[in-house]
Protein backbone atom coordinates (compact mmCIF):
# COMPACT_ATOMS: atom_id res chain seq x y z
CA UNK A 1 0.00 0.00 0.00
CA UNK A 2 3.01 2.32 0.91
CA UNK A 3 4.59 1.80 -2.08
CA UNK A 4 1.67 2.41 -4.26
CA UNK A 5 0.90 5.58 -2.80
CA UNK A 6 4.71 6.44 -3.42
CA UNK A 7 4.17 5.46 -7.11
CA UNK A 8 0.86 7.51 -7.58
CA UNK A 9 2.73 10.54 -6.08
CA UNK A 10 5.30 10.07 -8.08
CA UNK A 11 3.11 9.77 -11.27
CA UNK A 12 1.21 13.03 -10.61
CA UNK A 13 4.41 15.08 -9.59
CA UNK A 14 6.69 13.45 -11.07
CA UNK A 15 7.42 16.36 -13.62
CA UNK A 16 7.94 18.93 -11.25
CA UNK A 17 10.36 16.58 -9.14
CA UNK A 18 11.89 16.48 -12.24
CA UNK A 19 11.96 20.17 -12.75
CA UNK A 20 13.03 20.84 -9.38
CA UNK A 21 16.28 18.93 -9.88
CA UNK A 22 17.40 20.26 -13.14
CA UNK A 23 16.73 23.61 -11.35
CA UNK A 24 19.13 22.98 -8.47
CA UNK A 25 21.40 21.54 -10.84
CA UNK A 26 21.96 24.52 -12.75
CA UNK A 27 21.88 26.63 -9.85
CA UNK A 28 24.85 24.80 -8.45
CA UNK A 29 26.70 25.44 -11.71
CA UNK A 30 26.35 28.95 -11.52
CA UNK A 31 27.66 29.23 -8.05
CA UNK A 32 30.63 27.15 -9.20
CA UNK A 33 31.50 30.18 -11.66
CA UNK A 34 31.57 32.65 -8.81
CA UNK A 35 35.13 31.62 -7.21
CA UNK A 36 36.02 31.33 -11.06
CA UNK A 37 35.08 35.12 -11.78
CA UNK A 38 36.98 36.17 -8.81
CA UNK A 39 40.10 34.04 -9.52
CA UNK A 40 40.13 36.02 -12.80
CA UNK A 41 39.32 39.41 -11.37
CA UNK A 42 42.48 39.28 -8.80
CA UNK A 43 44.46 38.10 -11.72
CA UNK A 44 43.06 40.94 -14.15
CA UNK A 45 43.46 43.74 -10.90
CA UNK A 46 47.30 42.50 -10.25
CA UNK A 47 47.43 43.05 -14.41
CA UNK A 48 45.54 46.77 -13.89
CA UNK A 49 41.89 47.26 -14.92
CA UNK A 50 39.83 49.84 -15.79
CA UNK A 51 36.68 51.26 -14.01
CA UNK A 52 34.62 49.64 -16.57
CA UNK A 53 36.46 45.88 -16.32
CA UNK A 54 35.31 46.35 -12.44
CA UNK A 55 31.83 46.89 -13.12
CA UNK A 56 31.78 43.74 -15.87
CA UNK A 57 32.85 41.68 -13.17
CA UNK A 58 30.32 42.77 -10.98
CA UNK A 59 27.60 42.91 -13.23
CA UNK A 60 28.67 39.20 -14.43
CA UNK A 61 28.22 38.14 -10.05
CA UNK A 62 25.05 40.22 -10.01
CA UNK A 63 23.49 38.31 -12.73
CA UNK A 64 24.77 34.91 -11.72
CA UNK A 65 23.84 35.35 -8.15
CA UNK A 66 20.09 36.54 -9.41
CA UNK A 67 20.15 33.32 -11.51
CA UNK A 68 21.24 31.34 -8.87
CA UNK A 69 18.69 32.41 -5.89
CA UNK A 70 16.12 32.29 -8.46
CA UNK A 71 17.01 28.57 -9.45
CA UNK A 72 17.76 27.18 -5.90
CA UNK A 73 14.67 28.81 -4.87
CA UNK A 74 12.38 27.37 -7.19
CA UNK A 75 14.01 24.20 -6.43
CA UNK A 76 13.76 24.34 -2.52
CA UNK A 77 10.15 25.46 -2.23
CA UNK A 78 9.29 23.07 -5.00
CA UNK A 79 10.66 20.23 -3.18
CA UNK A 80 9.51 21.10 0.60
CA UNK A 81 6.09 21.40 -1.30
CA UNK A 82 5.94 18.24 -2.78
CA UNK A 83 7.36 16.66 0.68
CA UNK A 84 4.09 18.86 2.52
CA UNK A 85 2.19 16.76 0.05
CA UNK A 86 3.42 13.40 0.63
CA UNK A 87 3.58 14.22 4.09
CA UNK A 88 -0.83 14.67 4.46
CA UNK A 89 -1.62 12.14 1.85
CA UNK A 90 0.29 9.61 4.33
CA UNK A 91 -1.63 10.92 7.05
CA UNK A 92 -4.94 10.43 5.22
CA UNK A 93 -3.48 6.73 4.00
CA UNK A 94 -3.19 6.18 7.71
CA UNK A 95 -6.27 7.32 9.12
CA UNK A 96 -8.18 5.74 6.01
CA UNK A 97 -6.27 2.45 6.35
CA UNK A 98 -7.07 2.34 10.69
CA UNK A 99 -10.95 3.18 9.89
CA UNK A 100 -10.56 -0.14 7.70
CA UNK A 101 -9.34 -1.70 10.73
CA UNK A 102 -11.10 -4.34 13.18
CA UNK A 103 -11.82 -2.69 16.42
CA UNK A 104 -10.13 -5.68 18.01
CA UNK A 105 -6.72 -4.29 16.81
CA UNK A 106 -7.20 -1.27 18.61
CA UNK A 107 -6.88 -3.80 21.37
CA UNK A 108 -4.22 -5.02 20.84
CA UNK A 109 -2.25 -1.55 19.86
CA UNK A 110 -2.12 1.43 22.05
CA UNK A 111 -3.38 4.69 20.86
CA UNK A 112 -0.05 6.42 22.23
CA UNK A 113 1.87 4.10 20.12
CA UNK A 114 -0.70 4.66 16.71
CA UNK A 115 -0.03 8.55 17.57
CA UNK A 116 3.14 8.27 17.58
CA UNK A 117 3.00 7.26 14.22
CA UNK A 118 1.24 9.84 13.04
CA UNK A 119 3.52 12.52 14.85
CA UNK A 120 7.09 11.00 14.90
CA UNK A 121 7.38 8.62 11.36
CA UNK A 122 5.52 10.85 8.98
CA UNK A 123 7.33 14.05 9.72
CA UNK A 124 10.58 11.76 9.49
CA UNK A 125 9.87 10.27 6.12
CA UNK A 126 8.59 14.07 5.24
CA UNK A 127 12.09 15.16 6.35
CA UNK A 128 13.63 12.48 4.33
CA UNK A 129 11.76 13.75 1.28
CA UNK A 130 12.08 17.65 1.34
CA UNK A 131 15.50 17.99 3.40
CA UNK A 132 16.89 14.56 2.46
CA UNK A 133 16.23 14.80 -0.67
CA UNK A 134 17.33 18.63 -1.05
CA UNK A 135 20.25 18.32 0.77
CA UNK A 136 21.32 15.47 -1.34
CA UNK A 137 20.86 17.43 -4.74
CA UNK A 138 22.65 20.37 -3.17
CA UNK A 139 25.75 18.24 -1.98
CA UNK A 140 26.10 15.79 -5.26
CA UNK A 141 25.58 18.71 -7.82
CA UNK A 142 28.12 21.37 -5.91
CA UNK A 143 30.36 18.26 -5.06
CA UNK A 144 30.59 17.57 -8.73
CA UNK A 145 30.44 20.97 -10.32
CA UNK A 146 33.39 21.93 -8.15
CA UNK A 147 35.63 19.21 -8.52
CA UNK A 148 34.73 19.72 -12.18
CA UNK A 149 35.98 23.44 -11.82
CA UNK A 150 38.96 22.72 -9.54
CA UNK A 151 40.60 20.40 -12.05
CA UNK A 152 39.79 21.64 -14.94
CA UNK A 153 40.59 25.24 -13.87
CA UNK A 154 43.46 25.16 -11.64
CA UNK A 155 45.62 21.65 -11.00
CA UNK A 156 44.99 18.16 -10.56
CA UNK A 157 47.19 17.51 -8.20
CA UNK A 158 46.31 20.21 -5.60
CA UNK A 159 42.79 19.07 -5.83
CA UNK A 160 43.76 15.30 -5.29
CA UNK A 161 45.87 15.93 -2.06
CA UNK A 162 43.19 18.31 -0.44
CA UNK A 163 40.54 15.90 -1.13
CA UNK A 164 42.43 13.13 0.78
CA UNK A 165 41.22 13.21 3.89
CA UNK A 166 38.23 14.28 2.43
CA UNK A 167 37.52 10.73 1.18
CA UNK A 168 38.11 9.47 4.92
CA UNK A 169 34.35 10.58 5.58
CA UNK A 170 32.57 7.68 4.07
CA UNK A 171 34.62 5.52 6.89
CA UNK A 172 33.27 7.75 9.05
CA UNK A 173 29.66 7.08 8.08
CA UNK A 174 29.89 3.50 7.99
CA UNK A 175 31.27 3.11 11.18
CA UNK A 176 28.97 5.55 12.65
CA UNK A 177 25.62 5.24 10.50
CA UNK A 178 24.17 1.65 12.02
CA UNK A 179 24.99 2.83 15.55
CA UNK A 180 23.11 6.00 15.20
CA UNK A 181 20.05 3.75 12.98
CA UNK A 182 20.02 1.30 15.94
CA UNK A 183 19.70 4.26 18.52
CA UNK A 184 17.25 6.25 16.60
CA UNK A 185 15.12 3.34 16.72
CA UNK A 186 15.65 2.93 20.28
CA UNK A 187 14.84 6.26 20.89
CA UNK A 188 11.55 6.62 19.28
CA UNK A 189 10.06 2.87 21.09
CA UNK A 190 10.58 4.92 24.38
CA UNK A 191 9.31 8.16 23.07
CA UNK A 192 6.20 5.73 21.76
CA UNK A 193 6.28 4.03 25.02
CA UNK A 194 6.01 7.55 26.72
CA UNK A 195 3.23 8.59 24.64
CA UNK A 196 1.43 5.31 25.39
CA UNK A 197 1.66 5.93 28.88
CA UNK A 198 0.76 9.38 29.12
CA UNK A 199 -2.20 8.99 27.49
CA UNK A 200 -3.07 5.99 29.56
CA UNK A 201 -2.80 8.01 32.50
CA UNK A 202 -4.64 11.09 31.71
CA UNK A 203 -7.63 8.91 30.71
CA UNK A 204 -7.48 7.03 33.77
CA UNK A 205 -7.20 10.57 35.70
CA UNK A 206 -10.09 10.34 37.85
CA UNK A 207 -9.51 6.54 38.51
CA UNK A 208 -5.93 7.90 39.33
CA UNK A 209 -6.70 11.04 41.66
CA UNK A 210 -10.02 8.82 43.29
CA UNK A 211 -7.07 5.86 44.61
CA UNK A 212 -4.42 8.48 45.72
CA UNK A 213 -2.10 6.92 43.22
CA UNK A 214 -0.74 10.26 41.96
CA UNK A 215 2.72 9.63 43.25
CA UNK A 216 3.19 6.04 42.08
CA UNK A 217 1.76 7.96 38.42
CA UNK A 218 4.80 10.44 38.77
CA UNK A 219 7.21 7.81 39.62
CA UNK A 220 6.21 5.79 36.71
CA UNK A 221 6.35 8.93 34.20
CA UNK A 222 9.61 9.67 35.62
CA UNK A 223 10.99 6.11 34.82
CA UNK A 224 9.51 6.83 31.33
CA UNK A 225 11.31 10.39 30.77
CA UNK A 226 14.28 9.14 32.45
CA UNK A 227 14.88 6.21 29.59
CA UNK A 228 13.56 8.64 27.20
CA UNK A 229 16.67 11.09 28.02
CA UNK A 230 19.52 8.33 28.39
CA UNK A 231 18.38 6.68 25.17
CA UNK A 232 18.47 10.23 23.47
CA UNK A 233 21.76 11.01 25.46
CA UNK A 234 23.25 8.32 23.77
CA UNK A 235 21.95 9.57 20.36
CA UNK A 236 23.34 12.75 20.99
CA UNK A 237 26.59 11.91 21.40
CA UNK A 238 27.04 9.31 18.62
CA UNK A 239 25.55 12.08 16.38
CA UNK A 240 27.85 14.67 17.79
CA UNK A 241 30.97 12.49 17.32
CA UNK A 242 29.83 12.13 14.14
CA UNK A 243 28.96 15.88 13.30
CA UNK A 244 32.18 17.04 14.62
CA UNK A 245 34.70 14.65 12.21
CA UNK A 246 33.49 15.86 9.23
CA UNK A 247 34.23 19.43 9.93
CA UNK A 248 37.92 18.01 11.48
CA UNK A 249 38.68 16.22 8.70
CA UNK A 250 37.47 19.32 6.53
CA UNK A 251 40.07 21.27 8.23
CA UNK A 252 42.90 19.06 7.67
CA UNK A 253 42.13 19.18 4.07
CA UNK A 254 41.88 22.77 3.82
CA UNK A 255 45.57 23.17 6.26
CA UNK A 256 46.88 21.05 3.39
CA UNK A 257 45.44 23.22 0.62
CA UNK A 258 47.51 26.03 2.28
CA UNK A 259 50.47 24.71 2.44
CA UNK A 260 50.61 22.96 -1.21
CA UNK A 261 48.25 25.74 -2.93
CA UNK A 262 50.90 28.40 -1.16
CA UNK A 263 53.77 26.57 -2.78
CA UNK A 264 52.47 25.89 -6.10
CA UNK A 265 51.64 30.22 -6.02
CA UNK A 266 55.00 30.97 -5.19
CA UNK A 267 56.95 28.64 -8.28
CA UNK A 268 54.21 30.16 -10.09
CA UNK A 269 52.26 27.14 -11.26
CA UNK A 270 49.16 28.52 -10.61
CA UNK A 271 48.05 32.36 -10.16
CA UNK A 272 47.04 33.93 -7.21
CA UNK A 273 43.70 34.19 -8.52
CA UNK A 274 43.19 30.76 -9.07
CA UNK A 275 45.47 30.22 -5.55
CA UNK A 276 42.38 32.18 -3.92
CA UNK A 277 39.76 30.55 -6.11
CA UNK A 278 40.49 27.15 -5.17
CA UNK A 279 40.43 27.97 -1.71
CA UNK A 280 37.01 29.42 -2.08
CA UNK A 281 36.18 25.95 -4.05
CA UNK A 282 37.65 24.11 -0.80
CA UNK A 283 35.16 26.00 1.59
CA UNK A 284 32.54 25.91 -0.81
CA UNK A 285 33.41 21.89 -0.31
CA UNK A 286 32.57 21.95 3.20
CA UNK A 287 29.10 22.72 3.37
CA UNK A 288 28.22 19.40 1.12
CA UNK A 289 30.31 17.14 2.98
CA UNK A 290 28.55 18.22 5.70
CA UNK A 291 25.38 18.15 4.42
CA UNK A 292 26.11 14.34 3.11
CA UNK A 293 26.48 13.75 6.58
CA UNK A 294 23.20 15.56 7.30
CA UNK A 295 21.44 13.48 4.80
CA UNK A 296 23.09 10.24 5.57
CA UNK A 297 20.73 10.72 9.18
CA UNK A 298 17.93 12.06 8.15
CA UNK A 299 17.99 9.00 5.62
CA UNK A 300 18.71 6.46 8.46
CA UNK A 301 16.09 7.85 10.67
CA UNK A 302 13.83 7.72 8.26
CA UNK A 303 14.64 4.46 6.61
CA UNK A 304 13.02 2.99 10.57
CA UNK A 305 10.29 5.57 10.09
CA UNK A 306 9.10 4.05 6.40
CA UNK A 307 9.88 0.50 8.13
CA UNK A 308 7.30 1.20 11.24
CA UNK A 309 4.75 2.64 8.60
CA UNK A 310 4.75 -0.58 6.11
CA UNK A 311 4.36 -2.87 8.82
CA UNK A 312 1.11 -0.76 9.77
CA UNK A 313 -0.01 -0.92 6.66
CA UNK A 314 0.49 -4.43 6.19
CA UNK A 315 -2.08 -5.10 8.81
CA UNK A 316 -5.19 -6.82 7.04
CA UNK A 317 -8.62 -6.51 8.53
CA UNK A 318 -9.92 -9.93 9.72
CA UNK A 319 -13.46 -9.16 9.07
CA UNK A 320 -13.48 -8.78 5.47
CA UNK A 321 -16.15 -7.91 2.84
CA UNK A 322 -18.10 -10.84 1.31
CA UNK A 323 -17.10 -11.25 -2.08
CA UNK A 324 -20.59 -11.08 -3.48
CA UNK A 325 -22.51 -9.42 -1.01
CA UNK A 326 -26.14 -10.75 -0.31
CA UNK A 327 -29.11 -8.10 0.34
CA UNK A 328 -29.98 -8.50 4.42
CA UNK A 329 -33.53 -9.89 4.00
CA UNK A 330 -36.28 -7.45 5.76
CA UNK A 331 -38.23 -9.53 7.52
CA UNK A 332 -37.15 -13.03 9.76
CA UNK A 333 -36.04 -14.23 13.05
CA UNK A 334 -31.68 -14.19 13.98
CA UNK A 335 -30.62 -17.61 14.45
CA UNK A 336 -27.29 -18.37 16.73
CA UNK A 337 -26.71 -22.06 15.21
CA UNK A 338 -24.13 -24.13 17.31
CA UNK A 339 -22.23 -20.64 18.00
CA UNK A 340 -18.67 -21.29 19.32
CA UNK A 341 -16.32 -18.27 19.26
CA UNK A 342 -12.51 -17.75 20.56
CA UNK A 343 -11.07 -14.84 20.97
CA UNK A 344 -7.87 -14.24 19.23
CA UNK A 345 -4.98 -15.52 21.66
CA UNK A 346 -7.53 -16.78 24.05
CA UNK A 347 -7.18 -20.07 25.96
CA UNK A 348 -10.89 -21.05 26.01
CA UNK A 349 -14.03 -19.74 23.60
CA UNK A 350 -16.09 -17.05 25.00
CA UNK A 351 -19.31 -18.75 23.60
CA UNK A 352 -19.79 -22.61 23.45
CA UNK A 353 -22.63 -24.24 20.86
CA UNK A 354 -24.83 -21.39 21.44
CA UNK A 355 -28.14 -22.73 19.51
CA UNK A 356 -31.09 -19.71 19.67
CA UNK A 357 -34.02 -18.50 17.82
CA UNK A 358 -35.07 -15.03 18.21
CA UNK A 359 -38.49 -14.59 16.45
CA UNK A 360 -38.87 -10.88 14.65
CA UNK A 361 -40.82 -8.46 16.69
CA UNK A 362 -39.89 -10.05 20.01
CA UNK A 363 -37.62 -9.10 23.00
CA UNK A 364 -34.69 -11.38 24.21
CA UNK A 365 -33.29 -10.37 27.71
CA UNK A 366 -29.95 -11.52 28.42
CA UNK A 367 -28.41 -12.22 31.87
CA UNK A 368 -25.16 -13.71 32.97
CA UNK A 369 -22.34 -13.91 35.70
CA UNK A 370 -19.77 -10.92 34.12
CA UNK A 371 -17.45 -12.70 31.90
CA UNK A 372 -20.38 -14.77 30.53
CA UNK A 373 -20.41 -13.99 27.15
CA UNK A 374 -23.34 -11.55 26.64
CA UNK A 375 -21.39 -8.45 25.04
CA UNK A 376 -19.21 -11.36 22.83
CA UNK A 377 -22.86 -12.06 21.54
CA UNK A 378 -23.84 -8.61 21.03
CA UNK A 379 -20.66 -7.50 19.35
CA UNK A 380 -20.89 -10.94 17.02
CA UNK A 381 -24.16 -9.87 16.12
CA UNK A 382 -22.94 -6.55 14.70
CA UNK A 383 -19.96 -8.01 13.66
CA UNK A 384 -17.49 -6.29 15.07
CA UNK A 385 -15.69 -9.66 15.90
CA UNK A 386 -16.31 -12.44 13.11
CA UNK A 387 -18.45 -15.35 13.84
CA UNK A 388 -17.89 -18.37 11.85
CA UNK A 389 -19.62 -19.74 8.90
CA UNK A 390 -23.31 -19.62 9.24
CA UNK A 391 -23.84 -19.44 12.65
CA UNK A 392 -25.66 -16.52 12.89
CA UNK A 393 -28.58 -15.57 10.64
CA UNK A 394 -30.83 -13.03 9.62
CA UNK A 395 -34.32 -14.17 7.62
CA UNK A 396 -32.02 -17.30 6.60
CA UNK A 397 -28.99 -14.99 5.08
CA UNK A 398 -25.61 -15.51 6.86
CA UNK A 399 -24.26 -12.45 7.86
CA UNK A 400 -20.63 -12.80 6.95
CA UNK A 401 -22.81 -12.76 3.58
CA UNK A 402 -23.58 -9.14 4.04
CA UNK A 403 -21.79 -5.79 3.40
CA UNK A 404 -20.77 -4.55 6.94
CA UNK A 405 -22.44 -1.45 5.93
CA UNK A 406 -25.53 -3.17 5.09
CA UNK A 407 -25.84 -4.93 8.61
CA UNK A 408 -25.08 -2.41 10.70
CA UNK A 409 -27.90 -0.27 9.11
CA UNK A 410 -30.22 -2.71 9.93
CA UNK A 411 -28.77 -2.60 13.52
CA UNK A 412 -29.17 0.26 16.26
CA UNK A 413 -26.74 -0.69 18.94
CA UNK A 414 -25.18 0.31 22.09
CA UNK A 415 -21.92 -0.69 22.91
CA UNK A 416 -21.29 -1.54 26.79
CA UNK A 417 -19.06 1.43 26.70
CA UNK A 418 -21.08 3.78 24.81
CA UNK A 419 -18.52 6.27 23.44
CA UNK A 420 -18.87 10.17 23.37
CA UNK A 421 -17.05 12.69 20.85
CA UNK A 422 -15.70 15.22 22.90
CA UNK A 423 -17.92 17.28 20.66
CA UNK A 424 -21.58 18.79 21.03
CA UNK A 425 -24.66 16.62 22.57
CA UNK A 426 -26.63 16.72 19.20
CA UNK A 427 -23.44 15.86 17.10
CA UNK A 428 -22.90 12.90 19.60
CA UNK A 429 -26.55 11.73 18.38
CA UNK A 430 -26.73 12.45 14.59
CA UNK A 431 -23.51 10.83 14.56
CA UNK A 432 -24.65 7.74 13.03
CA UNK A 433 -26.88 9.60 10.27
CA UNK A 434 -25.64 11.72 6.97
CA UNK A 435 -26.34 15.30 8.37
CA UNK A 436 -27.76 16.67 11.78
CA UNK A 437 -31.31 17.23 11.62
CA UNK A 438 -32.20 18.99 14.27
CA UNK A 439 -35.99 17.37 14.53
CA UNK A 440 -34.29 13.88 14.13
CA UNK A 441 -32.07 14.78 17.03
CA UNK A 442 -35.05 15.93 19.36
CA UNK A 443 -37.02 12.76 18.72
CA UNK A 444 -34.14 10.39 19.40
CA UNK A 445 -32.80 12.90 22.55
CA UNK A 446 -36.89 12.47 23.68
CA UNK A 447 -36.76 8.58 23.34
CA UNK A 448 -33.54 8.22 25.62
CA UNK A 449 -35.34 10.44 27.75
CA UNK A 450 -32.66 12.83 27.84
CA UNK A 451 -34.64 15.79 26.38
CA UNK A 452 -35.47 17.44 29.24
CA UNK A 453 -32.08 17.45 30.34
CA UNK A 454 -30.12 19.12 27.23
CA UNK A 455 -33.04 21.52 27.56
CA UNK A 456 -31.70 22.88 31.00
CA UNK A 457 -27.81 22.97 30.01
CA UNK A 458 -26.75 26.48 28.59
CA UNK A 459 -26.63 25.49 24.81
CA UNK A 460 -29.17 22.77 24.58
CA UNK A 461 -28.00 20.28 21.88
CA UNK A 462 -24.93 22.27 20.99
CA UNK A 463 -23.17 21.58 24.88
CA UNK A 464 -20.07 20.31 24.69
CA UNK A 465 -19.86 17.50 26.71
CA UNK A 466 -15.61 17.18 26.93
CA UNK A 467 -12.80 14.47 26.64
CA UNK A 468 -14.96 11.63 26.01
CA UNK A 469 -18.48 13.04 27.24
CA UNK A 470 -16.03 14.07 31.14
CA UNK A 471 -18.86 16.84 32.05
CA UNK A 472 -21.85 14.20 31.82
CA UNK A 473 -22.77 11.93 34.75
CA UNK A 474 -22.42 7.89 33.82
CA UNK A 475 -26.19 7.67 33.24
CA UNK A 476 -26.20 11.22 31.18
CA UNK A 477 -23.53 9.49 28.76
CA UNK A 478 -25.69 5.83 28.39
CA UNK A 479 -28.66 7.92 27.56
CA UNK A 480 -26.82 10.21 24.95
CA UNK A 481 -24.96 6.91 23.40
CA UNK A 482 -29.06 5.11 23.30
CA UNK A 483 -30.07 8.42 21.72
CA UNK A 484 -27.62 7.72 19.08
CA UNK A 485 -28.82 4.31 18.48
CA UNK A 486 -32.54 5.32 18.55
CA UNK A 487 -31.94 7.98 15.54
CA UNK A 488 -31.20 4.82 13.34
CA UNK A 489 -35.21 5.00 12.88
CA UNK A 490 -34.69 2.63 10.13
CA UNK A 491 -33.09 -0.02 12.17
CA UNK A 492 -35.33 -3.28 12.60
CA UNK A 493 -33.23 -4.66 15.45
CA UNK A 494 -31.60 -2.82 18.25
CA UNK A 495 -29.43 -3.80 21.38
CA UNK A 496 -29.05 -2.76 24.22
CA UNK A 497 -25.57 -4.06 26.24
CA UNK A 498 -25.93 -3.00 29.68
CA UNK A 499 -26.81 0.49 28.64
CA UNK A 500 -29.23 1.11 31.49
CA UNK A 501 -26.92 0.45 34.24
CA UNK A 502 -25.89 3.99 34.88
CA UNK A 503 -29.54 5.50 34.84
CA UNK A 504 -32.09 5.60 37.65
CA UNK A 505 -35.40 3.22 37.98
CA UNK A 506 -37.91 5.88 36.94
CA UNK A 507 -35.71 6.95 33.60
CA UNK A 508 -34.99 3.43 32.65
CA UNK A 509 -38.80 2.94 32.90
CA UNK A 510 -39.34 5.94 30.53
CA UNK A 511 -36.62 4.91 28.33
CA UNK A 512 -38.21 1.18 28.14
CA UNK A 513 -41.55 2.62 27.37
CA UNK A 514 -40.38 3.89 24.45
CA UNK A 515 -38.27 1.29 22.82
CA UNK A 516 -41.89 -0.84 23.58
CA UNK A 517 -43.20 1.78 21.34
CA UNK A 518 -40.16 0.59 18.86
CA UNK A 519 -41.31 -2.61 19.43
CA UNK A 520 -44.90 -2.78 19.22
CA UNK A 521 -43.64 -1.32 15.15
CA UNK A 522 -42.32 -4.61 14.87
CA UNK A 523 -38.58 -3.80 15.78
CA UNK A 524 -36.50 -6.85 17.54
CA UNK A 525 -35.15 -6.09 20.52
CA UNK A 526 -32.13 -7.66 22.61
CA UNK A 527 -31.39 -6.09 25.92
CA UNK A 528 -28.39 -7.44 27.67
CA UNK A 529 -28.16 -6.45 31.49
CA UNK A 530 -27.61 -7.03 34.97
CA UNK A 531 -30.82 -5.31 36.53
CA UNK A 532 -33.87 -7.82 35.44
CA UNK A 533 -35.80 -4.83 36.00
CA UNK A 534 -34.60 -3.28 32.29
CA UNK A 535 -35.62 -6.74 30.90
CA UNK A 536 -39.31 -6.06 32.20
CA UNK A 537 -40.61 -5.87 28.72
CA UNK A 538 -38.63 -9.49 27.30
CA UNK A 539 -40.05 -12.52 25.66
CA UNK A 540 -37.86 -14.53 26.59
CA UNK A 541 -34.40 -14.47 28.90
CA UNK A 542 -31.63 -16.26 28.14
CA UNK A 543 -29.57 -16.73 31.45
CA UNK A 544 -25.36 -17.42 30.23
CA UNK A 545 -22.71 -19.34 31.56
CA UNK A 546 -19.60 -19.45 31.07
CA UNK A 547 -20.66 -19.01 27.32
CA UNK A 548 -23.45 -21.44 27.51
CA UNK A 549 -26.90 -21.29 27.28
CA UNK A 550 -27.93 -22.56 31.20
CA UNK A 551 -31.68 -20.89 31.29
CA UNK A 552 -33.93 -19.82 28.73
CA UNK A 553 -37.39 -19.55 28.67
CA UNK A 554 -40.39 -16.69 29.73
CA UNK A 555 -39.58 -15.25 32.64
CA UNK A 556 -42.61 -16.88 34.44
CA UNK A 557 -40.79 -19.94 33.33
CA UNK A 558 -37.35 -19.13 34.64
CA UNK A 559 -39.04 -18.27 37.99
CA UNK A 560 -40.14 -21.86 38.21
CA UNK A 561 -37.16 -22.94 37.34
CA UNK A 562 -35.40 -22.26 40.74
CA UNK A 563 -31.92 -21.32 39.26
CA UNK A 564 -29.92 -18.24 38.41
CA UNK A 565 -32.42 -16.00 37.42
CA UNK A 566 -34.98 -17.13 40.47
CA UNK A 567 -32.48 -16.58 42.61
CA UNK A 568 -31.09 -13.13 40.94
CA UNK A 569 -34.69 -12.13 41.06
CA UNK A 570 -35.10 -12.65 44.83
CA UNK A 571 -31.89 -11.03 45.43
CA UNK A 572 -32.90 -7.66 43.62
CA UNK A 573 -36.60 -7.96 44.57
CA UNK A 574 -35.56 -7.81 48.05
CA UNK A 575 -33.02 -4.97 47.25
CA UNK A 576 -35.89 -3.12 46.11
CA UNK A 577 -38.15 -3.66 48.76
CA UNK A 578 -35.51 -2.65 51.47
CA UNK A 579 -35.39 0.47 49.25
CA UNK A 580 -38.92 1.16 49.09
N1 LIG B 1 -10.89 -8.67 23.37
C1 LIG B 1 -10.89 -9.79 24.10
N2 LIG B 1 -9.87 -10.66 23.98
C2 LIG B 1 -9.84 -11.82 24.69
N3 LIG B 1 -10.82 -12.20 25.54
C3 LIG B 1 -11.85 -11.37 25.70
C4 LIG B 1 -11.95 -10.13 25.01
N4 LIG B 1 -13.10 -9.52 25.37
C5 LIG B 1 -13.70 -10.34 26.27
N5 LIG B 1 -12.96 -11.45 26.46
C6 LIG B 1 -13.29 -12.59 27.33
O1 LIG B 1 -14.46 -13.21 26.83
C7 LIG B 1 -15.30 -13.61 27.92
C8 LIG B 1 -16.70 -13.01 27.75
O2 LIG B 1 -16.60 -11.58 27.86
P1 LIG B 1 -17.86 -10.62 27.66
O3 LIG B 1 -17.34 -9.24 27.62
O4 LIG B 1 -18.64 -11.12 26.52
O5 LIG B 1 -18.64 -10.88 29.01
P2 LIG B 1 -19.95 -10.17 29.56
O6 LIG B 1 -20.90 -11.25 29.92
O7 LIG B 1 -20.43 -9.13 28.61
O8 LIG B 1 -19.39 -9.50 30.89
P3 LIG B 1 -19.90 -8.16 31.62
O9 LIG B 1 -21.24 -8.45 32.19
O10 LIG B 1 -18.87 -7.98 32.67
O11 LIG B 1 -19.91 -7.09 30.61
C9 LIG B 1 -14.60 -13.17 29.19
O12 LIG B 1 -13.93 -14.30 29.72
C10 LIG B 1 -13.61 -12.13 28.74
O13 LIG B 1 -12.45 -12.16 29.53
Amino acid sequence: MGQRLVRRFFHKHGTEYILAILAVGVSKILQVQIPDIIGHFIDQFRRGITPHGIDRYAQDLAVISIGYVILFGFGQFTVGKLARIFEGDLRRLLFDHWEDLDADYFNQHTTGDLLSHVLNDVPAIRQALAGGINQTLQAVFLFVATLFMTIRHINLSLTVISLIPLLLIPVVVVKLGPKIRQQSRVVQESLSAMAGMTEESLQSIRLVKSAGNEGVEVRRFTERTDSVYDNSMHLVRLNTTFQALIPLLSGISFAIALVYGGALTLSHHITLGAFVAFTVYLSMLVRPLMQFGNVINIFQNSSASLLRIQVLLEAQPQITEPAEPQHLPVHGPIVFHDLTFTYPHAKTPALRHLSLTVPEGSILGIVGRTGSGKSTLTRLLVRELDPPEKAITIGGTDIRNVAKADLREAIAYVPQDGFLFSSSIGHNIAFPTPQEDPAQIRQAAQAANILATVQTMPEGFDTVVGEHGLTLSGGQRQRVAIARALIKTHARIIILDDSLSAVDSLTEQTILGALRRLHQKGRTLIITSHRLSSLRLADHIMVLEEGQIVEFGTPQELLQRQGFYAQLYAIQSQGSETHG
